[in-house]
């Protein structure tokens, strides 16, 4: 039987439950049986209808609601089994039974504890009675990479002779590599006489992370179904992930000459609801659907892909159903990403504004893991105060503690000349850098309120403080923004002075005459 494209088979219900620590209820079993029909997944295994109630129940429901995929559901080769399948699947249009029995030489010895002889006649009764229930079955040889490949050949002739419409070839314990699956797969169509009556279906798993490459290998030698499960979930180190398999064979379709019929703008919609259901988070750097796989953190990668996506994406993030890439600005960005972020905000810096706002960012950035619109709005509004800086601060250094005065040491920059000065002051460290500021500005002034907001949220939040200083009577309102809330109060408290130098021009040459 040939069929032109790739068949998806889901297990994200079957196999992808058998994670450790996870167990779906009914109805989360429902909801993502249904995004899954969205995706447009040729097949749905939806559970094993004999290993409890809520099983049987969950394949029940799917069978009965869901359209579009086939539905299957697993049993062992035992009429119980088999019974329990059809009684949950006999509600679909297109119910399938998956029935399977291992045939590696220590399952059959220690496992099932059968002779291969035994396992070749359950092969035949069991696909035989299940036939009795519906034409779609399903038989997989459990551990079929590490069988005997002859007595494998015989066990695949034996289940398509009795009616198995797809026969899988599982790598159960994902001992495989690529070339060794792809050649399994080719020996198979090469050795079994009546393959061309059967779909040839694959089920690897990611022991030695080659679960996809495996798939793909298969493939290429020619399996025509490939079983996976969303986020690669599934017994031990998972299954072959949906989503890479679907996307390599999308995406490279000028390699492999077919692809699968998925609708792709359900990917990330999927993977979201499968992860959110089993606890199951995804990590950032996986393939697709991570939440890095479509951003770009280094200025040379920015730069490129703001100027042409083609640089460095191979596929366009809107495909999965992602609303665009993400251009990250942390340490690695350059002046190409910071400036076309700035100007999404609304902020055209150019010259020496966009030179300095881009030192702060570095400098930010050096100190912080992530940077925010809101930490640049920030950082920009604090660059862009239009004050000139007569004094500009260089460096602080505080000291303080339950049994020490604190003390200030801050390093100022007024003109050309750098200023260092001292003060400890019983109120604490921020009056101690204020205090420290007045004997070097000299100008006498008074602090009349202080207020501190952290603008971005975590622990490495940028802190707003905000000031009043009175100097003759007139109030001077100063602002500064910092991720160190005692940078922050010395930022604001010298915006006011030089506010205040800037109204009072001549205090300013005074201070040059002393
Ligand atoms: C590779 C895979 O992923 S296969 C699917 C694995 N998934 C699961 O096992 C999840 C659901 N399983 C369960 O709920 C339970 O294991 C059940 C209900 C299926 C069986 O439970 P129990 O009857 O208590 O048996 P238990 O799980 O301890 O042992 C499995 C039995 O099935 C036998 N068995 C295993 N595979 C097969 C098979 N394909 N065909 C026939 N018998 C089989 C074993 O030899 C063993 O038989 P024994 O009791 O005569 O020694
Ligand atoms: C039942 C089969 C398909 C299986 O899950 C495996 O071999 O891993």
């Amino acid at each position: 039987m040939s069929e032109s494209e790739i068949k998806i088979f889901d297990t994200t219900l079957r196999d992808g439950e058998q994670s450790p620590g996870v167990s779906l209820n009914i109805e989360e079993k429902l909801e993502i049986a249904h995004q899954l029909a969205n995706l447009d997944v040729d097949v749905i295994e939806a559970g094993f209808p004999i290993a409890s109630e809520g099983d049987f129940e969950a394949v029940k429901q799917i069978a009965k609601e869901v359209q579009g995929p086939v539905i299957a559901g697993l049993a062992r080769t035992t009429k119980g089994d088999i019974d329990r399948a059809w009684e949950a699947l006999k509600y679909s249009d297109k119910p399938r039974i998956h029935t399977f029995i291992a045939t590696s030489p220590v399952h059959m010895e220690y496992k099932l504890q059968k002779s291969p002889n035994e396992v070749l006649e359950s092969v035949t009764e069991a696909v035989e009675y299940a036939k009795s229930y519906t034409d779609d079955v399903e038989f997989s040889a459990e551990d079929a990479f590490r069988s005997d490949k002859d007595f494998l050949c015989q066990v695949v002739e034996k289940a398509v002779a009795a009616g198995a419409t797809t026969v899988n070839i599982p790598d159960t314990v994902g001992y495989a590599t690529p070339a060794e699956f792809g050649g399994l797969i080719e020996y198979i169509c090469n050795n079994v006489p009546n393959i061309e009556e059967t779909i040839i279906s694959v089920h690897c798993h990611n022991d030695l992370g080659l679960a996809v490459a495996n798939s793909l290998a298969a493939i290429e030698k020619g399996a025509q179904q490939i079983e996976c499960a969303v986020n690669g979930i599934g017994e031990r180190a998972g299954n072959t992930a949906l989503e890479e398999v679907v996307m390599a064979l999308n995406t490279r379709c000028d390699y492999f000459d077919q692809t699968p019929e998925v609708t792709l703008d359900q990917i990330y919609k999927t993977s979201k609801l499968v992860s959110s259901l089993t606890g199951m988070s995804v990590q950032a750097n996986k393939a697709i659907v991570g939440k890095n796989a479509f951003a770009h953190e280094s200025g040379i990668h920015q730069d490129g892909v703001i100027k042409e996506r083609t640089t460095y994406e191979i596929m366009d993030a809107k495909t999965i159903g992602l609303s665009e890439n993400q251009i990250v600005l942390g340490k690695h960005s350059g002046r190409h990403a910071f400036k076309e972020r700035l100007a999404e905000l609304g902020y055209e810096l150019e010259g020496d504004n966009l030179e300095k706002a881009f030192k702060r960012f570095k400098e930010l950035a050096d100190r912080k893991k992530s940077i925010t619109d809101r930490d640049l709005e920030a950082l920009v509004e604090d660059e862009l105060k239009t004050i000139p800086q007569v004094y500009e601060l260089m460096e602080t250094q505080v000291t303080s503690g339950n049994e020490v005065l604190p003390t200030a040491t801050l390093k100022l920059k007024f003109d050309e000349e750098v200023i260092i000065d001292s003060a400890c002051c019983e109120g604490g460290p921020i009056d101690a850098v204020y205090e420290t500021i007045n004997r070097i500005t000299g100008l006498g002034c008074e602090l009349e309120s202080y207020a501190i907001d952290a603008i971005t949220s975590g622990k490495d939040a940028l802190g707003e403080v905000t000031v009043k200083l009175n100097y003759n009577e007139e109030l001077f309102i100063g602002r500064g923004v910092s991720i160190d809330v005692i940078e922050a109060s010395a930022k604001a408290y010298l915006n006011a002075v030089n506010k205040i130098l800037y109204k009072n021009e001549e205090l300013i040459g005074d201070k040059e005459d002393n």
